[in-house]
């Protein structure tokens, strides 16, 4: 994917090799309580990496923090290689937040919401040819070039969700983050979720993706990153991913050596040298 070298010497290596995201022994406290407490997670070039855990394990909150809304009280982060506090390429990233409407109320068409996720890009000029065609590219991806003239508030839950990915892929981003892209989606919607995410995996995008259940999305990702009570509790590799996404709910057949795998219910201790 094309994106704009980072400063510095040697900025293209890192563009290139860089994690899109290190966090490290990341903390962070919320109205006065510690919510992430030492989270490491990495997202290499080209990695789609899954975040697991229970309702308030602080998979939202590591999310945040790594699009630098949620300040952390300890621990580092990097995007690209560059510190966050030196880091300016958030047109590198699109982000899908947990699931609201796509224009609160404000009428807009489908096409002009999408379009929106050209705004950084264009710093305000009107869109060009090149951008309209990354806005139609988008909502053929999600399926929803057909409603493109429909008023957003016209949409069902599902569709909006769908209208709101396209905004994100239509910016071409290197690291696409989503929050809970299957909440109360549908099947089919899901179906094309994984489609459209496995196209933009093979343009060399990360991915990292906030989950409950891996569903369809289970043969794109690389790796699962569990957590429970703002720590990293285990890190699943592909072959344990294949028993999550069948067994979603806990029901896994036990295999020698493999603990039990369940959506941040109970875990076992983080897989021994694994990436994070
Ligand atoms: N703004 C806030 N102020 C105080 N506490 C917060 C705030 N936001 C989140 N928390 C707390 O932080 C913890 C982690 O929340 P977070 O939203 O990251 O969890 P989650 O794993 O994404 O949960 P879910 O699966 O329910 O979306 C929870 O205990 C939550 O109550």
């Amino acid at each position: 994917m094309a994106g704009a070298p980072a400063p510095g010497a040697g900025a293209e290596t890192d563009a290139q090799t860089a994690p899109a995201v290190s966090l490290r022994r990341a903390y962070a406290t919320l109205g006065g309580r510690p919510v992430l407490r030492g989270v490491d997670l990495t997202v290499g070039p080209g990695e789609t990496v899954a975040l697991l855990g229970a309702n308030g394990s602080g998979k939202s909150t590591t999310v945040k923090a790594v699009l630098g809304q949620v300040p952390l009280t300890g621990g580092e982060l990097e995007l690209f290689g560059t510190p966050l506090a030196r880091f300016r390429q958030w047109r590198r990233l699109g982000y899908v937040p947990q699931r609201s409407t796509a224009a609160a109320g404000v009428p807009a068409t489908v096409r002009e919401v999408v379009s929106a996720g050209r705004l950084a890009r264009r710093r305000f000029r009107p869109l060009s040819a090149a951008d309209k065609a990354a806005v139609r590219r988008a909502l053929e991806l999600v399926g929803m070039a057909d409603r493109a003239k429909d008023p957003v508030d016209a949409l069902s839950g599902g569709q909006h969700q769908r209208v709101l990915i396209a905004r994100a892929l239509a910016s071409d981003p290197e690291l696409l983050i989503m929050d809970e892209p299957l909440a109360g989606v549908d099947v089919v919607s899901q179906e094309v979720l994984a489609r459209t995410l496995r196209e933009q995996v093979a343009q060399g995008s990360s991915v990292l993706l906030v989950l409950h259940e891996l569903g369809p999305l289970a043969p794109l990702i690389d790796r699962a990153v569990v957590l429970r009570d703002g720590r990293v509790e285990r890190v699943d590799n592909p072959d344990q991913l294949h028993d999550l996404a069948c067994h979603p709910h806990g029901s896994v057949p036990q295999r020698e050596g493999a603990a039990k795998i369940e959506t941040g219910l109970s875990m076992g201790e983080p897989t021994p040298g694994a990436r994070v």
